[in-house]
């Protein structure tokens, strides 16, 4: 068997779909900042489309890593020739391979930030697109606003560095276009996060007016940041999904990307110059990205959110697990009906109890095999933005709170760092040390975990809150997840 290729790449077998079009023709268009498993799941699979139906052939994409794990990704793609293989996983135990070619070049950038910087700068790099994750844009989940604190960005903020940063290599790009006079490129962050494009423009102008006001100014004026919702389940890539490959369809792929079936993107018609025929392939563009962006936050994403910790506590380590026990589905279903959805501004053309119902099936998906841990992941990031602003909506109306409230009290029991077996859990957060350290007091201390206004902003000071915030926590200590849902359903 041949390691994939451009060379070994059309003698695959006819059960695998390869790019039917001629790559030395494609001309890179977009720089991305962040290739991970989502970007080439979603994203990098719109264009391939478009370049199989003989389009976009001059919007290849150009992919940046900026930290120190995107080496391995450096290493695969470049051996690959920017190849690499989609596996859409069907409920039914279908497996469906492309080979995506749209990534015509990957570049980490503290290999050679000035060979990055060229590709930014050059006139036919029309797009800047980000897959960086939520803690990647540097917000400070309180005030909201920017925080320059990271040490990267220090690093970057001192006069004459040479950026290696995401944010410092998009800005000094385009500070660099606007003093050769070419235009600005468009900044589409595709991230999890409300407000997108609102936040990538926000925060990036913030970094730049640290360096130079005019050029923030000018940032603010000429550079589009359009919003968007993208959705497609992408589990972390296991060892086994790279065995089947080789073994089902002889491919060797040294980092394929397993997916969901369903996609989705919805994406604000708002770019500076070109884009993609995006919307040949699907893509929903709209003047007003939010309705659709809060359905999604809030009922995947939290719901997410919802399962992972209740489940993982009780023993469960695949979401599809969880979805098979009717309890925790009855809670699932209850935090979409009776706290997320009530926050829901109307979403054109859509059907919000078929939406819900397809999301249980979607996470019921037992071929997928998303872990429950990369769902416990960065909890820091995912909890503050997704799920206290349902929690604050519902406390203003006079509405429910208390599955929502368990929910973060089940992030609390988690980051105490056992489960209800007493097995070690891994707490993977870029505040793991401060949430470890809180969370091992929780119980002669039961309000110390929600009293860093960092995280939780006053709700520590809000009565009702407090009071089901309690409860929950001494529940779960008392009689654990399972039997705390079974109280509450009785
Ligand atoms: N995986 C999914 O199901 C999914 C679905 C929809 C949206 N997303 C969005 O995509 C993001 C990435 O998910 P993924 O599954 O590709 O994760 P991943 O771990 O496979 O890749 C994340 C990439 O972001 C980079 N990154 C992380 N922090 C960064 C920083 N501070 N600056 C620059 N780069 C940084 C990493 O180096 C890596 O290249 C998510 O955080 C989410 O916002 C993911
Ligand atoms: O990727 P994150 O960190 O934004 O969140 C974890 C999951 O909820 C998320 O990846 C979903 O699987 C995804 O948003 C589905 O489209």
């Amino acid at each position: 068997m041949d390691k994939l290729s451009s060379a070994t790449v059309d003698s695959l077998g006819d059960q695998v779909g390869v790019p039917e079009y001629d790559r030395t023709a494609v001309r890179p268009g977009i720089v991305h900042f962040g290739v991970g498993g989502f970007h080439r799941a979603h994203q990098a699979m719109y264009l391939d489309q478009l370049m199989n139906s003989g389009k976009a052939l001059d919007w290849g994409i150009s992919g940046v890593g900026t930290m120190p794990p995107d080496q391995r990704m450096r290493d695969v793609l470049q051996a690959q020739d920017g190849l690499y293989t989609l596996v859409i996983k069907h409920p039914d135990g279908t497996l469906e391979p492309r080979v995506i070619g749209s990534i015509v070049e990957y570049l980490y950038a503290p290999d050679d930030p000035e060979a990055v910087l060229a590709r930014m700068t050059d006139p036919a790099t029309r797009i800047v697109s980000l897959t960086i994750t939520e803690g990647g844009y540097h917000v400070n989940q309180t005030t909201g606003d920017f925080d320059p604190s990271d040490p990267g960005l220090q690093h970057d903020l001192q006069p004459g560095a040479v950026p290696t940063s995401a944010f410092g290599l998009v800005v000094e790009g385009l500070a660099r276009r606007r003093a050769a006079g070419v235009p600005a490129y468009t900044v589409m962050s595709c991230d999890n996060i409300p407000g997108n494009g609102h936040v990538a423009k926000k925060m990036l102008t913030s970094y730049a007016r640290l360096k130079d006001a005019e050029l923030a100014d000018w940032i603010e004026r000429e550079v589009r940041f359009p919003n968007s919702m993208v959705d497609r389940i992408t589990p972390v890539t296991a060892d086994a999904d790279k065995a089947a490959l080789a073994e089902r369809f002889g491919i060797e792929d040294g980092w394929p990307v397993v997916c969901e079936p369903f996609t989705q993107w919805v994406l604000e018609d708002d770019f500076g110059g070109e884009r993609p025929p995006f919307e040949e392939v699907g893509v929903q563009l709209v003047e007003d990205v939010e309705p659709y962006e809060l359905m999604k936050l809030r009922l995947l994403n939290a719901s997410h959110q919802a399962l992972c910790y209740l489940g993982y506590l009780a023993g469960y380590r695949y979401a599809h697990e969880v979805c098979q026990d009717k309890l925790f589905m009855d809670f699932l279903l209850g935090y979409m009906d009776e706290e997320g959805a009530p926050t829901l501004p109307p979403v054109p053309g859509v059907d919000l109890d078929q939406y819900k119902h397809k999301l249980i099936e979607r996470f019921a998906n037992p071929e997928v095999r998303d872990t429950l841990a990369r769902l416990c992941a960065e909890s820091s990031d995912r909890i503050p933005k997704w799920l206290l602003p349902v929690v604050r909506e519902q406390l203003a109306a006079g509405r429910g709170i208390e599955r929502s409230v368990l929910v973060v009290a089940a992030w609390a029991r988690y980051a105490e760092g056992s489960d209800e077996q007493g097995r070690p859990i891994e707490v993977v957060d870029r505040l793991r040390e401060k949430l470890v350290e809180r969370a091992q007091h929780n119980r002669e201390d039961p309000l110390v975990f929600i009293s860093d206004p960092d995280l939780f902003g006053n709700l520590a000071g809000d009565e009702r809150f407090v009071a089901a915030y309690r409860s929950a926590l001494s529940s779960l200590h008392e009689r654990g997840a399972r039997a705390t849902l079974e109280a509450r359903t009785a």
